[in-house]
């Protein structure tokens, strides 16, 4: 009976007194929304708008998307003001642009009282769990303590000749297809590959080939968990029967096997001795992570509530393997699609790589030199940012813009990346067009708050600057082994599918140049 009642009590709090007492808070001080309905909130609204917003593909190769893949975004800031409010669920969605306020939020003084809600962890428990990315409190500072080392400028210098080496693979699979079937080629699956294998080789001491079942298996479950989470706003539903469930859990239960695997074998190769260095840390994240967990087993430093348990180790590998993945790929596959359409950039970046690089793979020392590579990534972060929303809940009230804005706790502040890195009020008139040299070095840098690609903030990406340094290595060595064209076949229609991306690919047409001194 006290179960009983405990039940009734949290439903009756989640779903009507904490909303009740949000709404009250808000419209206290103006933020206004579109009326919510019972327990669906806003939901239909949001799919019906991008419904039909990304029905059909884009008219022209305009990068003026906003009101195609935040269309509601678009429709209440127009009728509320910039700070709205809308329901996701039972999960209220405030709506914040102000710079000011967004820097605040993502500042450390709200680091350990903001984080990721139940339905954001819910939605990717299963592909994702308790890695760092949906972590939160004591647990995610751990985590992040352990796995940030992998990811310092001195360790990334180690990763660039595996980078070379895969771009050179990549660059080889591109001349065969290009000698085996034209020069018509769909960059983005290419750019997936390769960024699986660098994540692949430079952290789990794996390759693409091997790892390849575990990306099929991620991204399967992460097309499942999407489709059975849709009615997770439904109290208790995440308990009732569903026909993916048993699918999520077969597909879940083989990932794991493969990742223990994997764990297992290196685990072995350690204590063989046969670690390519002395140190843990040589060995990249997987290494970091393996010296942890048997922190943890002695009962060190990294033991307690907080430290590495075997299915934690799991949980983080899965993380990396989908936060390094994807996000990199993308940029990768949009920086190709600009470029294509842009050959006057294009030129620029290669004669820059060819003169940095003097014909050969880039270096450590090379990559910082790469100043025009380095505005046209930033400018594609802008235009097409992999992750177009950043969502922080507060777990107590919090203040903002010295009490301009009080967030009730429980409610999620929602950040619209897109539309602040397509602001004409930041950018200028040009907001929407392709312009690198906006990133140019002397040149203003853009407002604190208004360039988030990684957020920001203690909480911001771990891997950035691994990310920039792989993007940097692949696009000098495509763009010094070819031109790229973009292909007639090419459809303009980028679609928010958790991260921005090109619904029908990105084909290009590649013209092989001489290959480069090896
Ligand atoms: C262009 C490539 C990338 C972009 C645009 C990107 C973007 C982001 C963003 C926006 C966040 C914050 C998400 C949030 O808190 O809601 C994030 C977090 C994260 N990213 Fe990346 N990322 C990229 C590449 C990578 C790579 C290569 C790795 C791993 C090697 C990585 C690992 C992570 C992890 C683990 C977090 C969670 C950090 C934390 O919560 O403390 N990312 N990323």
């Amino acid at each position: 009976l006290l179960l009983v009642a405990k039940a009734v009590w949290v439903t009756v709090s989640c779903y009507y007194l904490t909303p009740a007492r949000i709404r009250r808070v808000l419209a206290s001080q103006g933020v206004r929304g579109p009326p919510p309905r019972p327990l669906v909130g806003n939901l239909r609204d949001v799919s019906a708008l991008v419904a039909e917003s990304t029905a059909a593909d884009m008219a022209s190769l305009s990068h003026d998307i906003v009101a195609r893949l935040l269309p509601h975004y678009v429709l209440w800031s127009n009728t509320y003001g910039r700070r709205f409010v809308y329901w996701y669920g039972s999960e209220p969605r405030v709506c914040v642009t102000e710079a000011g306020m967004v820097r605040e939020l993502l500042s450390s003084r709200h680091a350990h009282v903001t984080g990721k809600s139940w339905l954001q962890r819910q939605g990717a428990k299963h592909f994702i769990g308790r890695g760092l990315l949906m972590a939160n409190g004591a647990t995610w500072s751990h985590q992040r303590h352990v796995v940030a080392p992998a990811f310092m400028a001195d360790r990334l210098k180690g990763r660039v000749g595996h980078m070379v080496e895969c771009t050179r693979q990549t660059v080889r699979a591109l001349r065969d297809a290009v000698a085996r079937s034209g020069n018509e080629v769909e960059i983005g699956a290419h750019m997936a590959r390769l960024a699986g294998d660098v994540i692949a080789r430079t952290e789990f001491d794996t390759s693409y080939e091997t790892g390849k079942r575990i990306f099929l298996l991620i991204e399967e479950l992460q097309r499942l968990t999407a489709r059975s989470s849709r009615y997770l706003w439904v109290p208790g539903s995440q308990y009732f029967p569903s026909k993916y469930r048993r699918e999520i859990k077969r597909l879940n239960g083989e990932l794991e096997r493969l990742l223990k695997e994997s764990i297992d074998r290196s685990r072995e190769i350690a204590d063989e001795g046969r670690t390519p260095s002395a140190s843990p840390c040589g060995r990249g994240l997987l290494g970091m992570l393996l010296a942890e967990m048997e922190k943890k087993e002695a009962g060190g430093n990294g033991g307690g509530e907080v430290g590495y348990d075997a299915q934690m180790m799991i949980d983080e590998c899965k993380t990396f393997f989908f936060a390094g993945h994807e996000t990199s790929a993308l940029l990768l596959t949009w920086a190709i699609m600009l470029l294509a359409t842009h050959p006057a950039w294009q030129d620029k970046a290669r004669a820059e790589v060819a003169a940095v690089c003097g014909g050969g793979a880039p270096s450590p020392d090379s990559l910082p030199k790469l100043a025009v590579l380095q505005m046209v990534i930033n400018e594609t972060l802008r235009l097409y940012p992999p992750a177009t929303l950043l969502p922080r809940m507060a777990f107590e009230d919090i203040e903002l813009g010295g009490g301009a804005l009080r967030v009730p706790s429980g409610a999620s502040v929602w950040i619209p990346v897109l539309a602040i890195h397509h602001d004409e009020g930041a950018w200028g008139r040009d907001a929407h067009e392709f312009r690198p040299d906006r990133f140019a070095p002397g040149r203003p840098r853009p407002p604190a708050g208004a360039f988030l690609p990684f957020a920001a903030g203690p909480r911001n990406c771990v891997g950035q600057a691994y990310a920039m340094v792989e993007a940097k290595v692949a696009l000098a060595m495509l763009l010094s082994s070819f031109r790229f064209a973009i292909s007639d076949e090419y459809r303009h229609a980028p679609v928010n599918v958790l991260t921005l991306r090109p619904r029908h690919g990105v084909p290009v047409r590649l013209l092989p140049l001489p290959p480069p001194r090896p």
